[in-house]
């Protein structure tokens, strides 16, 4: 463990319950999305409650690099882009940005669109599982672009124009649904999306784009329907709140059995995780006051219940939560069962769990009620946790964003100073994590 600074290392004393206040801001899974929607607005865009997170310095990096000024706005966490000089980038500093994030596959359509030509960077992103694109180049074919593999990444143009196609999605990806709304809503003439993802993110980047000019019907059973037009203006908006940074606050608070209020968090975007919170034992209590209100979770003292669960698209229970609430299982009495169906690879993570103490199992099998795509196959993508264990401390090595939060709340659970490696991953999505935990009673530091 030589090779990391100072600054990526954190010192957990564990044993101590979560308890105070914090609050989550705009969704990384939307702002950044929102932030790529303003590249296709002729005037200037605004979006406001910005949370200072790894992922959108990469996406200003890249606004900034294809022309767009990005500024502050007086209030914390607004900014403002400016988008009337969009250009081409120059591909060798583009590609500074290769493996940074998943992001930059979603400019295709709006620089098409601004530029008649796109350069997309090799993507980033955890490392969860295969992450194949080919959703996105098969419906950008189908508007009609042209997508060559160059050796530095992936080349676009739309010698033709892009024009309104049918599509329908193998599987409703989050990715690949902005990348079609994305496209479509300048493309010429109708999309029809078939087994789109609808994630309140998704709803909440279709409320942009409308603000922009856009004609988008969400229609039920999974159908968007696109009608393109010409132009598009810039938008003002304010996401919505970071509902994995809330949920992962939650499944903290029941595993330290502390008691945690999440300033923003909201009901609406939160169900399925509220009720498998309670399932398990966990308490809640929603404050709705406009501007003010939140979630607050806590642990109500006993034990907490084994349950068996999977993780789906919306409006299942969401792969990002899966994680941190595993690390509140390994406090449940019996046996827990995790299914996990978005990603073939998002259990790795347990084998630190077990290192720590826990008992968990993982299994080639589909343990749901639905064979799912990995069923059958190579991919160890169930669980059986057996609990409550005992926590105890150890030196963790941090594999990916979701995973990494959840080994810091195990050794926040944990009895004894735990060293965890890598910390600066959990920034990606996780604003000020270090001083919120300190909000929160956690002795930690930094080295
Ligand atoms: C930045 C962002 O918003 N990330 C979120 C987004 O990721 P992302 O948009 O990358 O996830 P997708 O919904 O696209 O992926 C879901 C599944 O579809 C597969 N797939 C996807 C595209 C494709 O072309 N081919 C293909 O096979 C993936 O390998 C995965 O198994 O949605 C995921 C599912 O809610 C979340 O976990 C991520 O936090
Ligand atoms: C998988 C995640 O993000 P990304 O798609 O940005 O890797 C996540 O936020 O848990």
């Amino acid at each position: 463990m030589t090779n990391y600074d100072a600054g990526d290392v954190l010192t957990v004393h564990g044993g101590a319950p979560l308890n105070g206040e914090l609050r989550v801001r705009g969704a990384k899974n939307l702002v950044s999305k929102a932030m790529v929607a303003a590249v296709l607005g002729e005037t200037p865009s605004t979006l406001f409650d910005v949370p200072a997170i790894r992922d959108v310095e990469v996406v200003t990096g890249l606004l900034e690099l294809h022309g767009v000024k990005v500024t502050r706005g007086p209030l914390d966490g607004e900014l403002h882009f400016d988008t009337s000089d969009v250009e081409s980038a120059n591909v060798d500093e583009i590609n500074v940005h290769a493996g940074s994030s998943r992001i930059p596959i979603l400019f295709c359509g709006p620089l098409l669109h601004r530029l008649g030509h796109a350069f997309i960077p090799d993507l980033g992103g955890c490392n969860i599982g295969g992450r194949p694109i080919d959703f996105h180049i098969q419906a950008l074919r189908e508007f009609g672009a042209v997508v060559e593999k160059s050796e530095k990444g992936m080349d676009i143009t739309a010698p033709n124009g892009l024009h309104g196609a049918k599509l329908e999605l193998p599987y409703p990806s989050v990715g690949a649904t902005e990348q079609i709304l994305l496209t479509a809503v300048r493309a010429e003439g109708v999309t029809e999306l078939r087994n789109a993802a609808v994630e309140p993110e998704i709803i909440d980047l279709i409320c942009v784009l409308q603000k922009m000019g856009a004609i988008i019907k969400v229609h039920t059973d999974r159908v968007i329907e696109i009608q393109g037009v010409p132009r598009l203006t810039g938008y003002k908006h304010r996401p919505i709140p970071d509902r994995i940074e809330a949920a992962s606050w939650g499944a903290a608070a029941l595993a330290t059995r502390g008691d945690v209020f999440v300033r923003g968090a909201r009901q609406a975007d939160m169900m399925t995780f509220l009720n498998l919170f309670t399932s398990v034992g966990g308490a809640f209590e929603i404050d709705d006051t406009p501007g003010e209100g939140g979630i607050r979770f806590w642990h109500p003292g006993g034990e907490l219940n084994a349950v068996a669960m999977e993780t789906d698209v919306h409006p299942g229970f969401m792969t990002d939560w899966q994680q941190p609430m595993v690390v509140a299982l390994t406090q449940a009495r019996g046996l827990s069962i995790v299914h996990e169906t978005v990603y073939e690879r998002r259990l790795g993570y347990t084998a630190a769990l077990n290192q720590m103490g826990a008992t968990i199992q993982t299994y080639r099998e589909c343990l749901g009620g639905t064979p799912c795509r990995f069923g059958r196959r190579n991919f160890m993508h169930s669980a059986v946790i057996a609990g409550p264990s005992k926590l105890h401390a150890a030196d963790l090595v941090i594999p990916d964003l979701r995973a990494g939060f959840s080994h810091l709340i195990a050794a926040l659970a944990a009895e004894g100073t735990s060293r965890v490696y890598g910390v600066k991953l959990i920034q990606r999505g996780y604003e000020d994590f270090e001083g919120k935990l300190n909000g929160l009673g956690a002795h930690v530091e930094l080295g």
